[in-house]
């Protein structure tokens, strides 16, 4: 259902804004957080809640498409005209413009870094051999191992609170998270290390939030620019180049960190192959006026050095096989979902 464009608006008498979030505790935070914001200017948002095959298939991310099954049907949402902006994860959005929609603004982000919550308030160099780590996510699984190889690394899945569970339980040692995720929870008091950058290098994006809107939409897209913030815009432009240079998802063993000093944009990016046979690490400064720039060529940097003999499988994370049948409710995906899946394969 599209509604028809309000004549002559002018700020003065604002249509709510129709925010599109997922259900999780994250998501709804996080666009409850840009909601305030936008408030905050005067305008009148409302929450509209939207499943998608993330939340509902608890199957391994990298094998029902890679993190883009979360913004899929958010994206749908809008395109229908059912939402007029979405709020993102920037680490789970593919790295392909998405025709159709825009990402109007990337507001500051937070401590992209990834931090340790541990049993006994342990931090990483604490965890005794053989300790058991639960990550899904097999770029720090690759870091944590060159690290620590005597580490034994345990694939999990579910949202931050279960995660946690996993610690307090016993059933693990430690799980590995986005510290802005927790912090934005208000489960900072949790984190047991944040883990230096030195030793984990965080997903492209990571810690920060992307505002979406149909890029149609003039008039939304006005209102949302303000919430844009562009040290941040600078550094994921950079961070997420590579990752597009290297024709990778967003689930793939690769790190990347930008940030602005002493007027140059450093890049730092980490690209690893599931079985550590591959880990390399390298650094390049540039222009902050041309953050793609810099993130290509520190992508072509790392081809070179090695990063080409990782299988396009594991870089992509495409869907090695069909979906188990019995989908957790029996959702089905549509033909749109596929496409939206399918455009972060190169
Ligand atoms: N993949 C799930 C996801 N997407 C965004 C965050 C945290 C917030 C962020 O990184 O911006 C998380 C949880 C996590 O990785 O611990």
């Amino acid at each position: 259902m599209t509604r028809p464009a309000p004549a002559g608006h002018s700020g003065s008498s604002p249509r709510p804004l129709r925010l599109g979030t997922r259900r999780s505790r994250l998501a709804t935070t996080q666009s409850g957080w840009v909601a305030d914001k936008l408030r905050a200017l005067g305008h009148e948002v409302e929450l509209v809640e939207v499943v998608t095959e993330g939340d509902v298939n608890l199957a391994p991310l990298t094998q029902i498409g890679g993190t883009g099954v979360f913004a899929s049907a958010l994206r749908q949402a809008l395109r229908a005209g059912e939402v007029d902006l979405a709020v993102h994860s920037l680490k789970d959005l593919p790295v392909l413009p998405e025709p159709g929609l825009v990402v109007a603004a990337i507001p500051e982000r937070e401590d992209p870094r990834d931090v340790l919550v541990a049993r006994d308030g342990l931090d990483l160099a604490g965890l005794p051999a053989g300790a058991s780590v639960g990550t899904g996510s097999p770029r720090r699984a690759a870091q944590v191992l060159v690290h620590r190889p005597d580490l034994q690394v345990t694939a999990i899945r579910g949202n931050v609170e279960s995660r946690i569970r996993r610690t307090t339980t016993g059933e693990l040692d430690a799980v590995i998270l986005a510290g802005a995720g927790m912090r934005r929870l208000g489960l900072a008091e949790q984190i047991t290390d944040v883990i230096d950058v030195d030793v984990m290098l965080p997903a492209p994006g990571q810690g920060a939030l992307a505002v979406e809107c149909r890029e149609s939409d003039t008039e939304v897209i006005e209102v949302v620019r303000a919430l844009d913030h562009e040290a941040t815009r600078t550094a994921v432009t950079a961070e997420r180049a590579l990752l597009r240079a290297l024709e990778a998802g967003c689930t793939a063993p690769i790190g990347a960190r930008a940030h602005l000093e002493a007027g140059e944009l450093v890049l730092e990016a980490f690209a690893g192959s599931d079985d550590g046979s591959i880990a390399l690490r390298r650094r390049a400064t540039g222009d902050p006026q041309d953050p793609l720039r810099l993130g290509s060529s520190l992508a072509a940097e790392l081809l070179t050095d090695g990063a080409d003999r990782i299988p396009a499988s594991v870089l992509a994370r495409t869907p090695t096989h069909t979906p188990p049948s019995g989908d957790p409710d029996g959702r089905t995906r549509s033909p749109r979902d596929t496409g939206a899946i399918k455009e972060q394969t190169p």
